[in-house]
């Protein structure tokens, strides 16, 4: 399987520029001829939380429209980052992901809020895991914060997903974090880790970029600067299969005890 991480610099609270950019980048990386395109998190918007209200996409009705038509004509399957996605209920961190075909099939809310970005303030939490199918491989898609949680992130791994697509506003002071998180989440859960970064600064940070693919061995495939850039890479999905045999953790668990 082959990835396509697009590492850009959001405009702050500008959702025209944004899908503009999206689209145009989509464009350039569907060059590469990937099997898979990842965006980050709050692409759409930054963390312009708010005006939110204003700015979220009503049920993500604009995105789903532009990102469907995307992966339809360029027969690619997206992980389309996250949106803020906005319903009489309140406004949730929302990953989609479409098909060759355009169809939806994966819809994430963000489930742990990030305080020390006031999300907790401005967003309602999701209740559901992220499980999705590409190409016939078993996925999850979580958002940033999730990735502290290697207990979220078992859930789905105990369940099957092979490879993790996270997608982030990931603050450059906290790069080791970011790094040694998504290393250990590879390595506990033998599966692969595709996580997209954003670059560039908004008005309260700076962004660490540092996209990368790391293997089921921990070993890092690839990896951005902390500058913009469309990041490709290929996954070798026998050695999810090859490291959960040769070290059986799924088998040796004892959730009884945990
Ligand atoms: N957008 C986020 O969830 C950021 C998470 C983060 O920076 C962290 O340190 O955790």
């Amino acid at each position: 399987m082959r990835i396509s991480l697009i590492q850009f610099d959001i405009a702050f609270g500008n959702p025209g520029a944004n899908y503009a950019a999206a689209q145009q980048l989509i464009h350039q990386a569907a060059a590469d001829k990937p099997d898979c395109i990842i965006l980050p998190e709050l692409w759409t918007t930054g963390y312009d939380l708010q005006r939110l209200t204003e700015i979220a996409d009503p049920d993500v009705r604009d995105t789903q429209l532009l990102m469907s038509g995307l992966a339809k004509q360029y027969g690619v399957n997206i992980v389309a980052g996250s949106i803020a996605s906005r319903r009489s209920d309140g406004i949730t961190n929302r990953m989609l992901v479409f098909d060759r075909q355009g169809s939806l099939v994966g819809d994430y809310s963000k489930l742990h809020l990030f305080r020390l970005m006031d999300e907790h303030l401005y967003l309602q939490p999701g209740e559901a895991k992220g499980l999705f199918t590409i190409d016939g491989t078993p996925c999850a898609g979580l958002i940033c914060y999730d990735i502290r949680f290697p207990e979220w992130v078992r859930a789905h791994t105990a369940l099957g997903a092979e490879v993790l697509f996270i997608s982030a506003e990931w603050p450059l002071p906290r790069l080791s974090h970011w790094r040694a998180l998504l290393i250990s989440r590879a390595i506990e859960n033998q599966c692969y880790v595709v996580a997209c970064n954003r670059s560039g600064s908004d008005p309260s940070n700076v962004f660490a970029g540092h996209s990368l693919i790391i293997d089921p061995w921990g070993e890092i495939v690839c990896e951005a600067a902390e500058g913009s850039s469309i990041l490709c890479g290929e996954l070798d999905l026998k050695q999810v299969r090859q490291i959960r045999s040769q070290i059986p953790v799924f088998s040796d668990r004892r959730p009884e005890l945990y």
